[in-house]
């Protein structure tokens, strides 16, 4: 297992098309799904859920997808939207599902920002347990009919869907904002 500030400077995301078998096992999907609702939350609001697509559902999912696509773009690119049903071949896409909004005391923003801590510890558990990650969000994110097909209630939105599982794939880094540039020091 990495040591935790190795994995946090050197983990990247492997494209999602690429992730095989084995995806993890019970135990450590249940090591990942409490890493990732163990984020600071004000309010203790769990603005966070999880839908997880394993095993036949896969399939089942990312043909829905694609038919709703064409539904509403049949000269949609046939080849994209088999590039986007081969992310679901991942072993496991856990749905990031945000239920953040008013609230008398917690500001809608803080619950989004807790949303986005929620995946980047799922990110970060996975790559902790050896497996790789692509959190990604794409045209179904946004668009209602995926939204009710996942479940989500008119006010749920998806945060993210979380492709985990093997790749033997080793991207290049990509280029990081220089220190200087984003962080200052203030002196009054
Ligand atoms: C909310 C969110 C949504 C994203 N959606 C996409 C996406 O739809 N397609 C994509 O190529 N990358 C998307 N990304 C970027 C990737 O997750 C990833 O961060 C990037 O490709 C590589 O950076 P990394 O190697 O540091 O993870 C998204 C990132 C965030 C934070």
């Amino acid at each position: 297992m990495p040591e935790a500030i190795d994995l946090l400077l050197t983990r990247r995301s492997v494209p999602a098309f690429t992730l095989t078998e084995p995806g993890p096992s019970k135990e450590q999907l249940e090591q990942m799904l409490t890493a990732a609702s163990r984020v600071p939350d004000h309010g203790k609001l769990a603005p966070w859920r999880f839908i997880l697509i394993e095993g036949p559902a896969r399939k089942t999912f990312s043909a829905k997808l694609t038919e709703l696509a064409l539904a509403e773009r049949p000269d949609a690119d046939r080849q994209k939207l088999s590039e986007d049903e081969k992310k679901f071949d991942a072993p496991l896409t856990v749905v990031v599902v945000s239920r953040s909004g008013p609230h008398v005391k917690i500001p809608e923003w803080e619950q989004n920002l807790s949303v986005g801590a929620a995946c980047m510890n799922l990110v970060a558990a996975a790559h902790a347990l050896g497996f790789k990650a692509n959190w990604l969000t794409g045209w179904g994110s946004y668009d209602r009919r995926v939204a009710e097909l996942l479940g989500l209630s008119s006010t749920e939105k998806v945060a993210g869907f979380i492709h985990i599982g093997s790749s033997d794939m080793v991207p290049a880094d990509r280029p990081r904002p220089p220190l200087d540039e984003i962080a200052t020091r203030w002196i009054g």
